[in-house]
């Protein structure tokens, strides 16, 4: 585990500009508080770009997109490309609606990201291939790596692709997590934070590889330290416990 990366960051304690869905923002500000960054939510085009301008990272999650969103994220991506401020996209839902398909495709070919964070089934519909997916989430077996190092290949990019094992790959190095726990898929918004966690990390600068799979592997571990409390009795009391977890020092 690198908690190098944990410590700048809680030194830093980076303003992560977070464009997400309407279903995390305040699980997704929480965690990051938790972590030791600084979230900061604005949606509005009048302000996207402003605000990625003096932040550390940027967050675009299609989560909830609609066109007016839309243009906002592209006006903060290309301002935060502009001023090399580490960019992660989480294709939430890519993979259910042909709308969804055609705003993903419209943002990435606006903004460059740093990381492309999702599931198996997103990360397949970036390719043009078929896997099990149902609204936002990925129900299949598949092993997912080489669909992970195809999508970092084909999109010029750093991919973090979740699930029991996540794998971090830049199409030519790959690096796997095995840290977590089957109660992150029984609370909303895990994925999502995560892609926070992960923005946040990106912000101090250090290997983009190294700092995606600290990020999921601290992520992880603490939600697995989380699960093991004895008065945890499922997904209500472990999502206050992991959030605690996630502020504190203690790697159990
Ligand atoms: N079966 C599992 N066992 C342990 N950890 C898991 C499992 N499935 C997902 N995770 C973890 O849950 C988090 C969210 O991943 P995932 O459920 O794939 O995202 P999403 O909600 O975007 O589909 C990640 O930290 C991942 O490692
Ligand atoms: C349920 C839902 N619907 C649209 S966005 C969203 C949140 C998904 O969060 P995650 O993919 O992190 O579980
Ligand atoms: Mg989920």
């Amino acid at each position: 585990m690198n908690e190098g990366i944990l410590h700048k960051v809680r030194e830093m304690n980076p303003l992560v500009h977070n464009m997400t869905n309407q279903v995390v923002m305040n699980f997704s500000a929480n965690g990051l508080l938790a972590l030791g960054a600084s979230p900061i939510m604005a949606n509005a085009k009048e302000d996207a770009a402003e605000v990625a301008r003096q932040s550390d990272g940027l967050l675009l999650n299609i989560g909830t997109v609609g066109e007016e969103q839309l243009d906002a994220m592209i006006l903060a991506g290309k301002a935060a490309n502009e001023q090399e401020i580490p960019v992660v996209i989480d294709p939430v839902g890519v993979a259910a609606t042909s709308y969804r398909t055609k705003l993903f495709e419209s943002l990435l070919s606006e903004v460059q990201p740093t990381v492309i964070k999702g599931n198996a089934g997103e990360l397949a519909h970036l390719i043009g291939r078929k896997l099990e997916t149902k609204g936002v989430d990925f129900v299949g077996e598949t092993d997912p790596t080489e669909v992970a190092e195809e999508v970092a290949r084909n999109c010029g990019t750093s991919v973090l692709c979740t699930g029991k094992t996540d794998i971090v790959t830049d199409g030519n190095r790959t690096l796997k997590n095995e840290t977590g726990t089957a109660l992150l898929t029984q609370i909303t918004g895990a994925g999502c934070l995560l892609g926070s966690v992960v923005t946040a990390y990106l912000s101090v600068g250090e290997d983009v590889l190294e700092s995606a799979h600290a990020a999921a592997a601290y992520y992880g571990k603490k939600a697995e330290i989380a699960a093991s409390q004895t008065d945890v009795r499922g997904p209500g009391t472990f999502l206050s416990h992991f959030i605690d977890q996630l502020a504190g020092e203690d790697m159990g």
